[in-house]
C-alpha cells in the first residue's frame, strides 16, 4: 500500500476508502473528512486496485477544490501519476470531451465559451432591441435554469402559455441563435452538449473505470445525467456529500439527487461518517442547534473529536462601521492573547453577500491588516484584463460577436453604439458574423445598409487593422493608451494587471508548457473512435483562452503559492464551501442579509449560515449591527433570534487565559507558545477584553458623548467649562493641535462657528448631566463589585464600568474625588487603537495646570474621525505584527496605515460571487477616504496610485477588480 493512505483515517473512513462496492455514497456532516476520504479513495484505487489514472474521472465544484485534491493525491501517488487523472470541475471535464470528440455531434473544435458576462450581455441586448419588459439578469438565470432542467428553447416555446412566458421564450430562442452565430457555448451548454455526446457516442467513455464526485449535494439534474453517462460502462461511482450543506438551490441543485442515485443503483452502499475533526464542541453544538431548526430534516449524529472549547460569540454593534471596527479590534486582541499562535492567515470573514465587505475592507485598511479576497471579481474579470482577453478572443476566433462588439470601439474609434447595433443586426440577417460584415465593409466588398459615416469607416478600418495584424503577432499595444485615458487615477494599478496577463500569456505560450497542457488534457485513445488531437502550435491561443475561462483560480493558486505574507481571508459563504479556518467571523447576521431579502428558500439560507459556522475550527464570531450600512434598522437574523439560541453563544469575545491558548493549540494541532511568549505579546495589547462596545449594541459612551446633539441641534464644542468631566482620551492633545483642530472643524463644519456660542451652554450642560449620571452609576457599581466575569464585562461597555474597576485606579479616583485627576491609563486605552492617542504623561500634567486648556481638551472630540488632514501623530504603534510597520511607524487617526516596506504578497481569488454586480454598484456609489493598504480597497478609487511592481501587481482587492468595464 502506498504510504499512509489509510494511516490517518478512522474506521468508517477506511471502509469508505477500501470498500469493494461499486456505488458508494459517503454522507456526512461538515468537517467529518469527506474530502479527505474521497482523496484517499482515489489514491487507493490507483495504488491498490491499480486503476490507470487516465481512466479515473474526479469531478469537483470549484477549480480550487480540484487543485487542492490534486495536491493531496500527489502526496500519495506522486506527480506523474496524479497529473494524468481526469480531474477537474464538471465544466472542464465536459470541455475536454467536447474538444476531443465534439465532431461526433457536429461540433467544430474552434468553438468559444461564453462566460457569464457574455451571456448576460447577449440577453440584455435582445431585451433592449425588442423592448421587452423582462429583467435581463432574471432572464439569464431563467435560461440557465431551463437548460439545467434539460428544457431547450423549442420545448419551452411549445409550453409557453401566457404573454410573459412567450416573451421569455423568444428571448431564449434568440439567445440560442446568437450563441450559435458566434460559435459559442455557454457554461450550461458545455454540460448539455457533453451529455448529448456521451449518449450519441458512448464509446468516448468506454475506458472510464471509476468516477468520483465531491460536494454531491450541489449537483443539478444535468450533472446527475452526466454522472451516469461518464460511468455508463462500469458503473463504479463514489460520491461524498452532505444534504445540510446544499446551498446552490438557486442554481438548480437538487438534494433529491441523493435518493435518485439510490433508486438508479439499488446496490448503493451508504456510509455515514459521524466524527467531526474540524470544530470545537462548542461551535459544533451551536451550528447543530441552528440546522435542527429545520424540522423536516432527518436527525443526524455528530460527534466532536475536539474539546468543548470557547463558546461562539453573538455580538451586537451599533452600526456596520462599528461592527467592522470591533471585528478588527477583536482580531488584534485574539492574536495578541494567543501569543501569536494565531496569525492573520488563520482568520476569515465570511459574508452572505460580497457587497457587505465595504465597511470591513475599510476598517482593515485603516488598521493595516492585510487581507485577500475569495469570491470577488476574479483576475480575469477585471475590466482591463477582460478587455485584453476580448481582443485575444477576437484574434483567435473573430466570429465571437460579443467580444467584437465589446472592443470595436475601445479605444474610441468613432464607431457609435447605434452603428454597432445596426451592423450586428444586419450581420444576423445575412447569416454572417459581425466581424465578417465589418471586414467586408472595410475592404469594400459590401456596402452596408446601416449608415456608416466616413469617420466611422476609418474607425472600423483601424479596428480591422489591429485584429489582422494581431493575428499575425500576438500583441495589444493600443490598450495602454486607452487605459491611461479611461482610468487616469488607476491606470498604473490596472496596467500592472495587463502586464500580469501578458506575462501569463507568454508563460502560457511557452511550448513546453503547452505540450504539457495538451498532454494532460488528452483523453485516452479509444480503439475505433475518432479523436481530435490538438496541435500545440495551432492552438496556443485557444488553449490559453479555454484555460482563462475555466481555470481562473488555477492561475491564482500559483500567485498564492508564491506568497509568504499572512493575510486574513474575506469570502462569501458560498466561496468558503469546503474550506476551514481557526477563527471565523460572520458579520451582518440580520434579517434581510441572512436570510437574504431576495431568497426564496429560507431553509437554504439557514443551511448557508450552517455552512459558514462550520468553517470555524476554534473560534466563531457572529455579529449584527443594529443599523445596517444603509443606516436602516436591522434586527437579528431570525435563525439566531429563536428561543434557546442565545444559550449557545457568548455576548462578547472570549477572555483568553494561558490555559485557553493551550487548548487552542491542541485543537489546531500546533505547538503552544510559551507562557513568556504569551505574556510578551499580551503587552502589546492595550485592551484585553472585548468591552469597548456595550453588549446592548448601543454606541459606547465616548461615541455618544460626541455625537449626541439631540438637544443642541448643530454641534459646537465648548471651550469654557473647567469642571471635571469624564475621562476623554483627548487629554493628551497639545494646544497647537487643539487650535489646528479648531480651525479645521471651523472650516469643515459650515455654520458651526455661528452656532457655537449659542449652543455652548446647552451642550456643556448635557455633558455635565451625563457625568453626574455616570458618577452616580460608578458609586453604585463600586459598592456592588461584579462577581462574575460576565457581569463585569456587561458593565464595561459604558464609561461607568471603567470606574467600577478595583479601588485605587486613577480613573476611579478622578470621578469619586471630583477633582482634576489624571485619567486612568486603562480608561484612556478604552478607545480602539486607531482612535486613541498616547502621549507622555507630562503633557497631560501640563494641561491639567491650565484650566482653559484643560476644558478645551475635555471638549475636543478626538475620537471623531477628522475630515481634514491629520493633526498630530500618536507614538509608534505597537509591535503587533498586524499593524504594518514601516520606517515611519506613525499613523494618523483616520488616515491610511503606513505603506509596507516590503512588497506585499499577492491575493488569490476564487469563484465569481453571486453578488458581484451588487458589489460593483456599491463600489461605484461609495466615495471613501484614501488609504494605502496591502491591497487596493474601495478607498483606492479616490487615491493617487503609486507605481506597483512585481508581486504587488496582483494585489487588487474586490474594489479595484470591480472597476467600470
Ligand atoms: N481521521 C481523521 N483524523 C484527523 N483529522 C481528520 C480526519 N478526517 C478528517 N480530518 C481533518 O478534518 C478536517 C475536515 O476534513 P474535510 O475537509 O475532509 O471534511 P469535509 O467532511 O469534507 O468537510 P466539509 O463538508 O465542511 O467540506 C480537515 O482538517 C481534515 O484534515
Amino acid at each position: 500500500m502506498a504510504t499512509g493512505i489509510l494511516s490517518d483515517l478512522n474506521e468508517a473512513q477506511c471502509e469508505a476508502v477500501t470498500t469493494a462496492a461499486d456505488v458508494v455514497q459517503v454522507l456526512a456532516p461538515p468537517g467529518s473528512g469527506k474530502t479527505k476520504t474521497l482523496t484517499a479513495r482515489v489514491a487507493y484505487l490507483l495504488a491498490e486496485r491499480r486503476l490507470k489514472p487516465w481512466n479515473i474521472i474526479v469531478c469537483t465544484f470549484t477549480v480550487k477544490a480540484a487543485n487542492e485534491m490534486k495536491e493531496r493525491i500527489t502526496k500519495f501517488v506522486g506527480h506523474e501519476c496524479a497529473k494524468q487523472l481526469k480531474l477537474g470541475t464538471f465544466h472542464s471535464v465536459a470541455l475536454r470531451y467536447l474538444k476531443q470528440y465534439g465532431q461526433h455531434i457536429g461540433l467544430g473544435k474552434d468553438f468559444g465559451i461564453a462566460d457569464s458576462s457574455d451571456s448576460k450581455a447577449i440577453v440584455k441586448r435582445i431585451i433592449k432591441k425588442n423592448d421587452y419588459s423582462i429583467d435581463a439578469g432574471g432572464a439569464r438565470g431563467r435560461i440557465s435554469t431551463q437548460k439545467a432542467k434539460g428544457i431547450d428553447n423549442e420545448q419551452f416555446s411549445r409550453k409557453a402559455k401566457n404573454v410573459e412566458q412567450q416573451e421569455f421564450a423568444r428571448i431564449y430562442q434568440e439567445y440560442e441563435e446568437t450563441l450559435k452565430a458566434s460559435n459559442l457555448l455557454d457554461y450550461d451548454d458545455l454540460l448539455l452538449r457533453c451529455c448529448l455526446l456521451l449518449r450519441t457516442e458512448p464509446a468516448c467513455v468506454s475506458n472510464v473505470e471509476a468516477l468520483l464526485i465531491d460536494e454531491y449535494q450541489d449537483t443539478n439534474n444535468i450533472q446527475y445525467d452526466l454522472m451516469g453517462l461518464f460511468a455508463q460502462h462500469r458503473n463504479v461511482i463514489t460520491i461524498v456529500g452532505d444534504p445540510d450543506q446544499s446551498i446552490y438551490g438557486f442554481r438548480s441543485a437538487e438534494i433529491k439527487n441523493l435518493t435518485r442515485m439510490k433508486q438508479q443503483w439499488p446496490d448503493t452502499l451508504t456510509i455515514n461518517l459521524e466524527e467531526n475533526y474540524r470544530s470545537s464542541g462548542a461551535i459544533l453544538h451551536a451550528a447543530q442547534h441552528i440546522i435542527e431548526q429545520d424540522e423536516s430534516r432527518p436527525p443526524k449524529k455528530l460527534q466532536a473529536t475536539h474539546t468543548y472549547g470557547q463558546r461562539p460569540v453573538l455580538r451586537k454593534l451599533p452600526s456596520a462601521a462599528a461592527e467592522a471596527d470591533w471585528l478588527v479590534a477583536e482580531l488584534k486582541r485574539i492574536q495578541a492573547l494567543s501569543g501569536d499562535l494565531l496569525q492573520p492567515n488563520d482568520f476569515a470573514v465570511l459574508l452572505r453577500s460580497a457587497a457587505l465587505s465595504r465597511a470591513i475592507e475599510t476598517a482593515l485598511g485603516r488598521e493595516g491588516v492585510p487581507y485577500r479576497m475569495i469570491g470577488g471579481l476574479r483576475f480575469f474579470d477585471r475590466a482591463e484584463v477582460k478587455l485584453l482577453v476580448d481582443y485575444l478572443r477576437v484574434v483567435d476566433a473573430p466570429g465571437n460577436n460579443e467580444a467584437v462588439e465589446r472592443i470595436i470601439n475601445v479605444p474610441p474609434r468613432r464607431v457609435g453604439e447605434g452603428t454597432v447595433k445596426g451592423l450586428h443586426e444586419e450581420a444576423r440577417l445575412k447569416g454572417v458574423s459581425l466581424w465578417s460584415l465589418v471586414l467586408d465593409v472595410v475592404q469594400g466588398r459590401c456596402k452596408p445598409t446601416t449608415k456608416v459615416t466616413p469617420a466611422t469607416q476609418t474607425g472600423l478600418a483601424k479596428f480591422v487593422d489591429v485584429i489582422l495584424s494581431a493575428q499575425k503577432k500576438l500583441a495589444s499595444v493600443a490598450a495602454e493608451n486607452h487605459l491611461k485615458r479611461k482610468f487616469p487615477d488607476e491606470y498604473e494599478a490596472r496596467w500592472t494587471n495587463v502586464e500580469e496577463l501578458l506575462a501569463q500569456t507568454i508563460e502560457a505560450s511557452d511550448p513546453q508548457r503547452l505540450i504539457a497542457m495538451v498532454d494532460d488534457g488528452a483523453l485516452p485513445s479509444i480503439e475505433g473512435l475518432e479523436r481530435r488531437t490538438e496541435s500545440v502550435s495551432e492552438n496556443a491561443l485557444s488553449l490559453f483562452l479555454a484555460n482563462v475561462t475555466l481555470a481562473t483560480a488555477g492561475a491564482e493558486k500559483t500567485e498564492q503559492d508564491g506568497e509568504k505574507a499572512q493575510q486574513l481571508t474575506i469570502s462569501t459563504i458560498h466561496g468558503a464551501k469546503g474550506l476551514e479556518w481557526p477563527v471565523v467571523f460572520i458579520p451582518a447576521c440580520y434579517d434581510g442579509s441572512i436570510p437574504h431579502s431576495r431568497a426564496d428558500d429560507n431553509d437554504e439560507e439557514r443551511r448557508l449560515l450552517y455552512v459558514g459556522m462550520t468553517r470555524a475550527q476554534a473560534l466563531l464570531y457572529l455579529s449584527t449591527p443594529l443599523r445596517n450600512s444603509q443606516r436602516e434598522e436591522a434586527s437579528m437574523s431570525t435563525f439566531l433570534a429563536q428561543p434557546g439560541v442565545a444559550s449557545f453563544f457568548e455576548e462578547h469575545g472570549p477572555s483568553i487565559a494561558a490555559a485557553d491558548v493551550r487548548a487552542l493549540a491542541k485543537t489546531l494541532r500546533r505547538d503552544c507558545p510559551s507562557d513568556d511568549a504569551i505574556a510578551e505579546s499580551k503587552k502589546t495589547l492595550e485592551r484585553d477584553e472585548d468591552n469597548y462596545w456595550p453588549l446592548t449594541g448601543e454606541e459606547p459612551f465616548e461615541e455618544r458623548a460626541k455625537w449626541d446633539h439631540s438637544k443642541s441641534g448643530n454641534a459646537a464644542w465648548s471651550f469654557r467649562d473647567t469642571r471635571p468631566v469624564a475621562v476623554f482620551s483627548t487629554a493628551t492633545v497639545t494646544m497647537q493641535q487643539q487650535q489646528e483642530y479648531s480651525t479645521a472643524s471651523t472650516k469643515t463644519k459650515a455654520g458651526s462657528v455661528s452656532a457655537k456660542a449659542q449652543y455652548d451652554e446647552i451642550l456643556e450642560q448635557q455633558k455635565l448631566e451625563k457625568v453626574d449620571e455616570r458618577a452616580a452609576q460608578v458609586r453604585t457599581a463600586s459598592e456592588d463589585k461584579p462577581k462574575t466575569r460576565k457581569r463585569q464585562i456587561e458593565g464595561q461597555g459604558t464609561i461607568a464600568s471603567f470606574f467600577a474597576k478595583p479601588p485605587g485606579r486613577a480613573g476611579n479616583q478622578s470621578m469619586t474625588s471630583g477633582g482634576d485627576s489624571l485619567p486612568d491609563p486603562k480608561i484612556e486605552s478604552a478607545m480602539p487603537s486607531a482612535k486613541r492617542t498616547k502621549q507622555p504623561l507630562q503633557k497631560l500634567r501640563n494641561l491639567n495646570s491650565a484650566p482653559s486648556e484643560r476644558a478645551l481638551v475635555r471638549a475636543l472630540p478626538l475620537t471623531h474621525k477628522l475630515p481634514s488632514a491629520p493633526l498630530f501623530r500618536p507614538p509608534p504603534s505597537s509591535t503587533n505584527m498586524l499593524t504594518a510597520s514601516t520606517g515611519d511607524a506613525y499613523m494618523f487617526l483616520s488616515s491610511s496605515p503606513p505603506q509596507p516596506k516590503e512588497e506585499p504578497a499577492p491575493e488569490p481569488a476564487d469563484e465569481m460571487s453571486t453578488n458581484d454586480d451588487v458589489r460593483a454598484e456599491e463600489t461605484a456609489k461609495v466615495k471613501v477616504r484614501p488609504a494605502v493598504t496591502f491591497h487596493t480597497t474601495s478607498m483606492q478609487i479616490a487615491a493617487p496610485q503609486r507605481k506597483t511592481l512585481g508581486m504587488r501587481r496582483s494585489l487588487q482587492g474586490w474594489n479595484a477588480r470591480g472597476g467600470k468595464r
